[in-house]
């Protein structure tokens, strides 16, 4: 029997569950989508027990499919969208749908934390307290639904309750914790004085535990519903950035993540705790002990070509379409996609603009859209890889990872736009290979994460950067930069019209 341990990564469009052994195969890899409710604009919510019943749908196909037994399975992690807020009240029931990282309903609250602590918000969190993160989102629902503020006894991220539902522990590792922003990063402990500012009770944190750290045994009840032995341990995991990065082997400064997932994610390794962006780009907790990383966020990359596809090739093969892109030409015959189309997070912390095509043409067939979209996805990720290289980092090499990274022709993009080599992994599923790897290693297979890297961690193929191409995306992407003002009074004007006028 091959002992096993499970990369439980828990996306925004679904979870992923990888089985690796302790020589780093992948023996199998099971997932299953959930949906995303958008009622009204700028709100992305998400029940939480569709989470847990697509996590146990994974599990027990692993075991009934892929033949896996649960003996063999010996450790779980996790690794989870960010910064989702799910609250629960003393029986430890759900007391509202999740409210996700691309939930923008909170700018009032993201005013009113500025108004009250300014600039030393941004010193004991490292970041701004944007809409996306969990802190302006329990602010909205205490402004806005007290009686379930009320009620509320704790606050748990998308895969910390996922966790506890597996095994009736209640806790959060660092680098979700910090994707709160109610986390004091020099102190490495919840703030007091951000607790104390907005009258948060301390007690809705959940206990910290490290990425590696154990979190109990799968429990009767969930070892019943799933099929999984209560010998398995469960270990802290990560937020699916930190994770992503662990199972990409982002491990210094010349290697960079570019994640497209629903989300887009340009990230970077940064070994201080006293590196401060002043919000500008994230910084966050690792799911490596003692590390830090720091990230610009693109909040529609997958999601805004997932849209496209869903609004217009509905009943399409996914890859044919994404491959229909070649018959394009770089620029897409001279049409550019701005892919705001739920609001921005980097480098324009943007709730209310919204995504455009620039330069429709009579002669412009679908392929030239997918073109556009593919393209204006990376135009946006440039935009944070400028914001980096503005500060002296130069990289080598691009890691790509991600739902998007199944695109060879998109990775050659990223290429050509980032003027980077590109490399992308056996398996594009990082944070579920990190998560896995964090169980290693919190078993003791491996003694930490580097020596597990070495085993776990394979690259598969490498795209240069085509200098006649990087050269024509230069220029578009001059071009490009200048969407956002130039849109954004008119798109904020349309979000308006649309609240005014919802049903
Ligand atoms: N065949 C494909 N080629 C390129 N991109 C794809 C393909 N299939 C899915 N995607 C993209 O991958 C994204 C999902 O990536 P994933 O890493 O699973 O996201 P998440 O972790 O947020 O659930 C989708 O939004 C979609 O745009
Ligand atoms: O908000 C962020 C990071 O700050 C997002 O990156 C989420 O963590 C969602 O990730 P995916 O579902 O796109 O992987």
């Amino acid at each position: 029997m091959t002992e096993c341990v499970l990369g439980v990564d828990l996306g925004t469009s679904s979870v992923k569950v990888t089985a690796v052994s302790r020589t780093g195969e992948i023996i199998a890899q099971e997932g299953m989508d959930f949906p995303l409710q958008q009622p009204q604009p700028g709100y992305a919510e998400q029940d939480p027990e569709d989470w847990v019943s697509a996590a146990t749908v994974s599990i027990v196909r692993l075991i009934l499919k892929d033949k896996l037994t649960p003996d063999q399975i010996v450790g779980i992690s996790y690794s989870g969208q960010m910064h989702g807020l799910v609250l629960l009240d003393d029986n430890n029931e759900v007391l509202r749908p999740a409210m996700l990282w691309n939930d923008t309903r909170s700018t009032q609250q993201r005013q009113e934390i500025m108004a009250k602590m300014g600039s030393r918000f941004v010193d004991i969190t490292h970041n701004k307290p944007l809409e996306g993160f969990t802190l302006p989102k329990l602010l909205w629902v205490k402004e806005n639904q007290p009686e379930i503020f009320q009620n509320a006894k704790t606050m748990l991220l998308p895969k910390d309750y996922l966790r506890f539902r597996m095994t009736g522990q209640l806790a959060i590792d660092y680098s979700d914790a910090t994707g709160t922003v109610m986390f004091d990063v020099d102190k490495q402990q919840w703030s007091k004085e951000i607790l104390d500012a907005f009258d948060i009770p301390e007690t809705i944190c959940p206990p910290l535990v490290r990425s590696i750290d154990e979190t109990g045994n799968i429990n009767e009840w969930y070892a019943e519903y799933s099929g999984l032995s209560t010998h398995t341990k469960t270990f802290g995991g990560g937020a699916d950035n930190a994770c992503g990065a662990v199972g990409a082997g982002i491990d210094g400064p010349t290697k960079v993540l570019s994640s497209i997932g629903t989300s887009g994610v340009i990230l970077k390794y940064e070994p201080e705790k006293e590196t401060n962006y002043d919000g500008v780009i994230q910084y966050e907790d690792h799911a490596i002990p003692n590390a830090y990383y720091s990230m610009g966020v693109t909040l529609a990359a997958g999601f805004s070509l997932s849209w496209f596809k869903k609004t217009f090739a509905e009943n399409e093969d996914f890859t044919a379409v994404v491959d229909s892109a070649a018959k394009s030409t770089v620029g897409a015959n001279g049409l550019l996609f701005a892919p705001y189309i739920v609001g921005e997070r980097a480098p324009y912390a943007d709730a209310d603009i919204r995504g455009s095509f620039i330069g429709i043409d009579g002669i412009h067939q679908r392929h030239d859209f997918v073109r556009a979209v593919l393209e204006g996805i990376i135009f946006s990720f440039r935009d944070i890889l400028d914001l980096y290289e503005a500060k002296g980092n130069q990289f080598e090499t691009v890691i790509s990872i991600g739902g998007g990274a199944k695109s060879p022709l998109w990775q050659q993009i990223q290429a050509n736009i980032f003027n980077v080599k590109v490399v992308s992994l056996q398996n594009e599923q990082g944070p579920g290979l990190g998560a896995a790897m964090l169980a290693a290693v919190g078993l003791g297979w491996y003694h930490d994460i580097p020596e597990c890297a070495k085993t776990f961690i394979q690259f598969k193929d490498v795209f240069l950067p085509e200098p006649d191409n990087v050269e024509k995306y230069r220029q578009l992407h001059q071009i490009y930069r200048k969407i956002y003002p130039s849109t954004k009074e008119i798109t904020h004007e349309l979000v308006d019209f649309r609240r005014d006028h919802q049903r």
